[in-house]
């Protein structure tokens, strides 16, 4: 009996570089079990996804890399926790052979964050026949 493990590797959005060592550490990984019967399952893990605006290593080329090998794909952030629960579920639930379900997925979803604006109130001044609406935002 092979219990079935997981292999992660994690690189950081914003460092080429980074992305880049994993030809080596995936090579150290297939090393390792070459004489073994199962192979480990190995997650592609792009981190710093707070840094998206910094991003150098684009989602094309980490794609690539989870095709050519048969990797799963996961993008975290260790600084906010974001998705960082669901790449351990997912990558669990893979090596058991699990299927999550709708809610588990659902998780996925980003968590798009936007900052609140505090825009200066100007004070209103009450007219004789104020208008029903001073103000129109599209967002
Ligand atoms: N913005 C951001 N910074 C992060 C994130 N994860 C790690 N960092 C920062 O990146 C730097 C490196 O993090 P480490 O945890 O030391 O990374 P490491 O690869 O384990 O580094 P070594 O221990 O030196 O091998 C630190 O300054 C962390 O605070 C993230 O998700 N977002």
């Amino acid at each position: 009996f092979h219990v079935k493990y997981g292999i992660l590797l994690v690189y950081d959005i914003t460092n080429c570089q980074s992305f880049e060592n994993l030809e080596d550490w995936y090579n150290a990984v297939r090393k390792a079990n070459e004489d073994s019967e199962t192979q480990p399952l190995v997650a592609l893990v792009g981190n710093k996804i707070d840094l998206e605006h910094m991003r150098t290593v684009k989602v094309d080329r980490h794609q690539r890399f989870c095709q050519e090998n048969n990797f799963s794909s996961h993008f975290v952030s260790a600084k906010t926790g974001d998705s960082v629960f669901l790449c351990f579920q997912r990558i669990a639930a893979d090596i058991l052979g699990i299927k999550l379900n709708k809610a588990e997925m659902e998780q996925s979803q980003r968590v798009v964050k936007a900052d609140i604006v505090n825009y200066i109130q100007e004070p209103v001044s009450r007219a004789v026949n104020p208008p029903r609406s001073s103000m129109c935002a599209v967002q």
